[in-house]
């Protein structure tokens, strides 16, 4: 079983190709800005700080394999490929954050076409490391937060999306602090919904907790409230983030606004784990968060491997199977925002902040 979702080496990206897991695992040539902009959009590549790390090296490779003129023709290539792909999707503002800061280091390097460039490819490559760095100090931070707020006994999570190695450039973030709790011993149980549409939950948050031999169950997203009513040993809900706004609401996966509802209905910690890179304090609050809307065919139709009477599975053969009634009308926002007023606890990889005494974050802190 393989977790890197993104493989990375000078001149050179492939991206795991996440349609096709849990059952095949297949790397996907990303050659230049086009290629990574379709990875995207398609979401053969997804996860915000994912995407946006593999758009800035789609544009790095791009840059290793072609002659440029000029510095000014390399300058003007970049702040084109850079608008480009920030279009692909627009609510992880990881993506439109990375290329902002890349658009200025570029403007801002002098130098001959070469310099430019390496300064380029040196700062899009620092971002996968720095990923991996930062989501392990999510995990320290939010074991800290959970022993001192949770206690030192045995407690069970639940989650939602795919928040891990295979929505990050490593260990991950929601996921990255349930595996930091189960290595401290901590852990009774993980739970993950589902996530339809896209079934990031059943398809790769599963995949990596059987990877991981975390004791684990898959529920679908209807049962999340039935299960906190029926487990009182689940203490506390981790969910990602694509984008938070400076007032602490939080765009997630569809589904995790209901959840913060459940969870302060049933006296349940709910917390936001993401970098600080998908902090938008130029967005006051979520209602400025711009929600994409996906396909209808995404949620009527279910693509999956085709098996054979063995149970082995047909590799590279995929099926289609359509799950609705023809011509019922469809709803695909692909994010919800989970308020700031239900947020017990951000936690990134600088610290984590909580609500002062009028209920109010100070994430600009961070900054
Ligand atoms: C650490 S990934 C953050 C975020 O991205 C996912 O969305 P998608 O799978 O559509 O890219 C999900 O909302 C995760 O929580």
């Amino acid at each position: 079983m393989v977790l890197e979702a993104i493989k990375y080496r000078p001149h050179s990206l492939e991206i795991l190709d996440q349609l096709r897991l849990p059952h095949e695992s297949v790397y996907a040539p990303i050659k230049n800005s086009t290629d990574a902009f379709n990875a995207i959009k398609s979401m053969t590549v997804r996860g915000a700080p994912a995407i946006a790390i593999v758009a800035a090296l789609a544009l790095a490779v791009e840059l290793a394999n072609r002659e440029f003129e000029s510095a000014d023709e390399v300058r003007s290539f970049v702040s084109e490929k850079l608008e480009y792909l920030v279009t692909s999707r627009p609510t992880a503002v990881n993506l439109s954050d990375a290329a902002r800061k890349l658009a200025k280091l570029v403007k801002e390097t002098e130098g001959d076409v070469k310099t430019i460039a390496d300064a380029y490819i040196a700062a899009a490559e620092k971002m996968l490391v720095d990923d991996v760095s930062d989501n392990m100090n999510i995990g320290k931070n939010g074991l800290e937060w959970a022993k001192k707020t949770i206690g030192q006994d045995k407690f069970s999570i639940l989650t939602i999306c795919n928040t891990g190695s295979l929505a990050t450039a490593g260990y991950g973030t929601a996921l990255g602090i349930i595996r930091s709790i189960y290595a401290d011993g901590l852990l009774s149980h993980a739970y993950a919904l589902e996530t339809r549409p896209y079934n990031q939950g059943s398809r790769l948050t599963a995949y990596e907790l059987v990877h991981d031999n975390i004791p684990a169950t898959l529920i679908t997203d209807s049962m999340a409230s039935v299960l906190l009513n029926s487990h009182p040993e689940i203490k506390m809900i981790v969910v990602g983030a694509d984008r938070v706004a400076r007032n602490g609401d939080t765009a997630n996966k569809i589904g995790t606004y209901q959840l913060s509802i459940v969870a302060k209905h049933h006296g349940v910690r709910f917390v936001v784990a993401a970098p600080t890179t998908s902090i938008d304090l130029q967005t006051m609050t979520g209602e400025g968060i711009a929600i994409e809307q996906r396909k209808p065919d995404e949620l009527v139709t279910v693509r999956g491997p085709v098996v054979d009477k063995d149970g082995n599975v047909n590799k590279g053969e995929t099926k289609t199977v359509h799950i609705a009634a023809p011509g019922i009308g469809v709803w695909n926002p692909s994010f919800d925002v989970a308020p700031a007023a239900l947020i017990d606890a951000i936690i990134t990889e600088k610290g984590v902040a909580e609500k002062d005494e009028n209920g109010e974050f100070h994430l600009e802190y961070f900054f």
